[in-house]
């Protein structure tokens, strides 16, 4: 058995609702092999906390290489029924290729600006059918050389790209795929800053952005007080601690693994990229912003903190840049800032009329009828968004810095016009319906009209203050709650905060920021592969263990006034301080039909799988639906047109808009060279091979086009109905193979064995992961 399971401390919880997380390591396995099903009370675990024998078996078998592969269901983080996929991946063929073609060229002129603090995300999501965060991370992908550098395999990075994608809710107003692309733009941008492109090592980029990308997976477009309030079993599962932000990197994790672009990596490789990678995401956790904001403070102020040969610190600055990253929203141009601002209070909204729905306390900042959406940008970026940005210029005093805090000021300033014009449009219904009532209406209607009016809009009139004057408010309005609970035992720790004196405020919350990783490298060794290294918080469980304390939904100790612009509800400040929400219901409560009645239930018990039960019935992975879409719509142009030529499409250049002279596009040097490409490789089937086999075992350029086009083989051949035995044959002796190998493309599948000794392959020609068959794989 694999005895990291047993290294690791075992948790004091025993059982939370159906599931037992007596060990991270187990979670892990969990995380990694349930679907949307939540586990069964017996998940096999004895009273000692020992494994089971069938379950060590199960687990031993579920580490077999060969048994990874079929376990690709995860634990969503609500409902599958929340998630929709795409449109554009249901367009016709026809309207694919048109999107592919026709987008293309804007699509890749506008990546070349992807350095600009001032790309426009969302022309990026329109010009590529909403695979903004594909075309974006393989611009940076390529544009960095972390392919080459990396020898990754394009094929899987292409999966994983695309499977992350899969992985975002577009039915999210906010937290969706443009989010993360947006975050990733940002983080690019701050990597180039001279300080950080001077510094940060290419593995340690490659991985910020890779957490950019990840940093929100399976959003559920809910915030953690909510999980907790409803007893999501996410939050059960991680115990209420940055419930969300630890879905996010186990969920990334498990792409990763599933895609496997790493798989080649040492296990120490392996190991560092999943520690980076995890505590960068973990770092987003908003309801960190002070514990982060206090630290960075006190580097700046130390002067002369060694980030540059400093592995921590540098870390630590990634941290601060991929947090600046999230939240960089209020710092982009109106027209971008604006946008995002609506969508995100469209979220909050949309989870207060659900926390009305299902009954629980509504969160202050998600209560529509007591904000706007003026009020709370105000808040944010006057009491989160600014102290960071600010600090951020302190540490990069660079144009961009600048040019961000400018933002800042101007949106403010137009929210404020914004929010004293919805006031003043109220002021004025109220006038209207009073005039109108005095010329024709009763006494009652009247009163009755402006009650409705009143009880309508309610709390806006907070618009018409400025913000000293809001954040006034909502401190009154704060205290005089406490004041109510002031007696209550609980609330005193809470409370304590107020004879801290000046960092009474701003309590830095109990939280080791240091984690690490049990690793075993000759296990890792042996098994031949990597799998999810148990997670060792023995720290963090020491340290709050000793104060007997935990860090529930939120810091032990938050500003209040931050809580309330990072969505905490104040009931959770006082209990979350002393106990856990067992109390609460333990059914998930967004699906309708879970709510009541028995059809409901009885659909809901399906859902409940044993582990023997995912083990006979492999679900079927998110994945499996891009993996098996043809790649050519990735715009993957190379690849795109040998597709078509090995296919016998009827692609022709001359055709298309693209080679009018008048088209805007035309003059692209980067286009002129691939339309040269493409009527090199278009003339003849010969010439093709033969282009085909220069590039092959030609050197340099061309190398990371190759990586994706040999390794595609198996589907394109397979896809190729025309191609016949001979040319087969052909084709597969240019890229090494032996023709005892190649008569018929069953045959070629097979062919992995003798061509791993190939050593005319080159190196970053790796395996094909396509539908499980293996064309070329690297040499060891
Ligand atoms: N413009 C904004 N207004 C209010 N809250 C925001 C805004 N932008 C980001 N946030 C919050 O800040 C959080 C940062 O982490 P998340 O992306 O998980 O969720 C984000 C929102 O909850
Ligand atoms: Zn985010």
């Amino acid at each position: 058995m694999d005895s990291r399971v047993m290294k690791v401390k075992p948790r004091q919880e025993m059982r939370r609702g159906g599931i037992s997380y007596e060990r991270a390591d187990k979670n892990a396995i969990y995380v990694r092999s349930l679907g949307d099903g939540r586990m069964k009370g017996k998940t096999g675990l004895g009273d000692s906390g020992q494994l089971l024998e069938w379950e060590r078996k199960l687990i031993e078998k579920l580490n077999l290489p060969e048994c990874r592969m079929r376990f690709r269901s995860r634990f969503l983080s609500l409902h599958r029924v929340h998630r929709r996929r795409r449109p554009n991946m249901r367009l016709s063929k026809e309207n694919k290729n048109s999107v592919d073609e026709y987008y293309y060229w804007p699509a890749q002129l506008l990546l070349t600006h992807t350095g600009d603090w001032d790309f426009n995300v969302f022309h990026l999501d329109t010009l590529t059918g909403g695979r903004s965060l594909l075309y974006l991370a393989y611009h940076i992908f390529r544009e960095y050389g972390f392919i080459q550098r990396f020898q990754l395999d394009t094929i899987k990075l292409l999966r994983f790209f695309s499977s992350i994608e899969d992985n975002y809710h577009d039915s999210n107003p906010y937290h969706n795929i443009i989010h993360s692309t947006d975050v990733t733009q940002a983080m690019y941008c701050y990597l180039q800053e001279n300080k950080l492109r001077d510094s940060v090592t290419p593995f340690e980029a490659m991985i910020a952005v890779l957490s950019a990308m990840a940093h929100d997976l399976d959003h559920p477009g809910v915030n953690q007080t909510f999980l907790v309030a409803t007893a999501n079993h996410l939050a059960t599962l991680y115990q209420n601690t940055s419930v969300l932000e630890m879905h996010h990197w186990r969920y990334g994790v498990g792409l990763l693994q599933e895609c496997g672009i790493f798989s080649h990596f040492s296990h120490t490789q392996w190991a560092t990229a999943i520690w980076q990678f995890r505590s960068l995401i973990l770092a987003t956790d908003i309801t960190r912003q002070q514990e982060f904001l206090l630290k960075f403070r006190r580097m700046i102020d130390e002067k002369g903190f060694d980030y540059e040969s400093n592995l921590n610190s540098r870390h630590f600055i990634l941290q601060i840049a991929l947090k600046c990253a999230d939240i960089c929203n209020p710092c982009r141009g109106w027209f971008l800032s604006e946008k995002w601002s609506r969508q995100v209070c469209e979220e909050f909204f949309r989870q207060g009329d659900m926390e009305r729905q299902v009954g629980v306390p509504v969160t202050p900042v998600c209560d529509r009828h007591a904000n706007t959406v003026a009020k709370i940008q105000i808040g944010f970026m006057e009491v989160v968004v600014r102290p960071l940005f600010m600090e951020w210029k302190r540490f990069l005093p660079t144009p961009l810095s600048t040019k961000m805090l400018d933002n800042i000021l101007t949106n403010k300033q137009n929210w404020q016009k914004i929010s004293e014009r919805d006031a003043l449009s109220k002021t004025a219904t109220v006038t209207a319906a009073v005039s109108m009532a005095d010329s024709n209406s009763t006494l009652s209607d009247v009163s009755n009209r402006l009650a409705e009016g009143i009880l309508k809009d309610g709390n806006r009139n907070n618009a018409t203050l400025g913000q000293e004057e809001v954040c006034q408010t909502d401190m009154v309005e704060e205290e005089e709650e406490e004041e109510e609970t002031l007696g209550e035992k609980e609330v005193v720790e809470f409370l304590e905060e107020e004879h801290h004196g000046e960092e009474a405020d701003t309590v830095e919350n109990t939280v080791n920021l240091a984690f690490h990783y049990q690793t075993d490298s000759e296990q890792a060794s042996e098994m031949g592969s990597h799998s999810l290294p148990p997670v060792s918080e023995e720290e963090q469980l020491m340290l709050l263990a000793q104060n007997s304390r935990r860090r529930h939904s939120m810091p032990v100790v938050v500003r209040k006034d931050l809580g309330f612009y990072m969505g905490l509800r104040k009931d959770s400040f006082t209990r979350s301080n002393l106990t856990r929400r067992q109390s609460l219901p333990a059914t998930p409560v967004m699906p309708s039909y879970l709510l009541a009645g028995t059809a409901g239930a009885s659909r809901a018990s399906h859902r409940h799988l044993s582990i023997e039960g995912l083990m006979t019935r492999p679900k079927i992975s998110n994945l499996s639906s891009s993996v098996d879409t043809p790649m050519d719509y990735l715009s993957f142009l190379p690849l795109q047109s040998q597709t078509r030529l090995l296919q016998r499409g009827s692609w022709d250049p001359n055709d298309n808009d693209m080679t009018a002279a008048s088209h805007p596009y035309r003059q692209s040097s980067s286009c002129m060279e691939l339309r040269r490409r493409y009527h090199i490789l278009k003339e003849d089937s010969e010439r093709l091979k033969q282009a085909f086999s220069r590039m092959v075992t030609g050197a340099g350029k061309c190398h990371q086009e190759l990586v994706g086009l040999a390794s595609s083989w198996p589907s394109i051949l397979r896809a190729g109905q025309k191609v016949d035995d001979a040319e087969l044959k052909l084709l597969a002796n240019q890229v090494g193979l032996s023709s005892s190998e190649t008569e018929t493309g069953s045959v070629i599948s097979r062919a992995t064995s003798n061509a791993n000794s190939n050593n005319n392959v080159p190196a970053c020609l790796s395996t094909s992961q396509a539908e499980g068959v293996s064309l070329l794989s690297r040499p060891h």
